[in-house]
């Protein structure tokens, strides 16, 4: 009877303890799927590849739902519509970030200004240095030599390299290294490339390369004339003497770390994607390759005013970020991929068809649903550099190369890998030089 006696009680205690813990979604909280004592939802979910799972939580609870990681809850919101309502209409509340386990771990427990400041709801320091980034990053002080020439600069050393060894290549670290380059370009200009080991896992070597930059800052400060954004930061510094402000050599580290880590993979996994759409749909490569032949004549890059001129190619670029959206705010997530499906928002919600991107005139039409970058006062902060990237990437490989889906290598494979960003499987691409360019 004792023995029985003490079961019943230590039943009753886990229990109570069990209730003490459990998780109860507050009044008026978006629904989910019930949380578990200390997991939260995270059972619910696959955690390798969430996607699926949210759209069925999103079929069965509606546009907005809400699922727990532990005892932390975090909306999810999955139509453009509401989206729309609470990064725009009502970004005042939504444009705060939280510091987030990601986000630290990413940062090594610094975290990134951009996020860790707003999540101290010190907007006004956080949105001081979103604005000097934004404002450096459209050129007002990065010298002589403009954006569009450094990303060409670094798209000549990509094609020298792949008229060098065309063939079968992993295009992985190739459009990593171009993001990377370029990125680095404008924000440690005389640094030149980054050492290629760096890319493979470059938090933690940047982390043993902190000391380079350190000693970059002291070079720089003896510059005079500002050439990147490390040097821009200096003047700001320099300006911001003794107000008290939050811009300060370490804080320069974080946010060089932070814009470097947003610009990369970002970039280099949308060049993947549209590679490898490319080589999948041979067709539409050869018919962006016949538009850019003709405005390009000869020349041997393309300048990004060629655009205009080029509205099939733009919509092959859009289209291509149709299909690689992501959105990784922590509490609120907008579900920026559910919505590139969103029937009602696209011709062709289903299938990779550049026609989504252009009206009935073979003109270039954006959907209004189209907001990769995100969209209201915190949207991405290099939408103009990576724009211009994609664009001058694609219209100057196209025709100075013919990219070929291996024979060997079965059939394309789109679904993506679930990271930060989405980016698709490793994949191996044939390289081709045409013959149409005059040399
Ligand atoms: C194809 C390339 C890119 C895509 C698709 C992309 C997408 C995004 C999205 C969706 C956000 C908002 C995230 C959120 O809501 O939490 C964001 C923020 C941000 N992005 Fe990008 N991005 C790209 C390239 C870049 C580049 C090249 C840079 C660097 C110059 C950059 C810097 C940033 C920064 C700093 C933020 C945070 C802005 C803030 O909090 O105010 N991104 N990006």
């Amino acid at each position: 009877i004792f023995h029985v006696g003490s079961l019943i009680l230590v039943w009753t205690c886990i229990f109570f303890v069990f209730l003490l813990i459990r998780i109860q979604r507050p009044k008026n909280f978006p629904p989910g799927p019930p949380p578990l004592p200390l997991f939260g939802n995270l059972l619910h979910v696959n955690m390798a590849n969430p996607l699926k799972d949210f759209e069925r939580f999103a079929e069965q609870y509606g546009n907005i739902f809400s699922l727990y990681t532990g005892s932390r809850p975090a909306v999810f919101l999955n139509s453009f519509e509401v989206i729309k309502e609470a990064l725009v209409t009502k970004a005042q509340d939504f444009s705060g970030r939280p510091l987030d386990f990601m986000i630290n771990h990413l940062s090594e427990n610094k975290g990134n200004s951009y996020y860790k400041l707003s999540y101290q709801l010190s907007n006004q320091i956080s949105l001081d240095h979103r604005r000097f980034a934004l404002m450096t990053l459209r050129n007002f002080g990065l010298g002589k030599q403009s954006m569009e020439e450094r990303i060409l600069e670094e798209i000549s050393h990509l094609v020298s390299d792949l008229d060098r060894n065309a063939g079968t290549v992993n295009p992985q670290n190739m459009f990593h290294n171009v993001a990377s380059n370029v990125i680095g370009l404008v924000l440690f200009r005389s640094q030149q490339h980054i050492p290629s080991e760096v890319h493979q896992d470059h938090y933690r070597d940047f982390k043993d390369h902190q000391w380079t930059m350190e000693y970059e800052v002291k070079k720089y400060c003896v510059s005079g004339e500002p050439r990147d954004l490390i040097d821009c930061y200096l003047d700001e510094l320099d300006k911001r003497k003794n107000d008290g402000s939050t811009f300060s050599e370490d804080q320069l580290i974080i946010d060089i770390l932070g814009l470097h880590f947003a610009g990369t993979d970002t970039t280099s996994n949308t060049l993947l994607t549209a590679f490898l759409y490319l080589m999948a749909h041979p067709e539409i490569q050869a018919k962006c390759q016949k538009e850019i032949d003709e405005v390009l004549e000869g020349k041997d890059h393309a300048s990004y005013e060629d655009r205009h001129n080029m509205p099939y190619t733009l919509a092959v670029i859009h289209e291509v970020q149709h299909t690689t959206l992501m959105g990784y705010r922590t509490v609120i997530i907008t579900n920026l991929t559910i919505i590139l499906k969103e029937e009602g928002q696209w011709k062709f919600p289903h299938e990779f068809n550049p026609d989504n991107f252009l009206n009935e005139q073979g003109q270039f039409e954006k959907p209004e649903a189209f907001i990769p970058f995100s969209t209201g006062p915190r949207v991405c902060l290099g939408e103009g550099l990576a724009r211009m990237e994609l664009f001058l990437v694609i219209a100057t490989l196209l025709p100075h190369f013919q990219f070929v889906w291996p024979n060997d290598a079965g059939d394309p494979d789109y679904t993506p890998v679930y990271g930060v960003t989405l980016t698709p499987k490793p994949y191996r691409m044939h390289i081709r030089r045409r013959e149409t360019v005059k040399q």
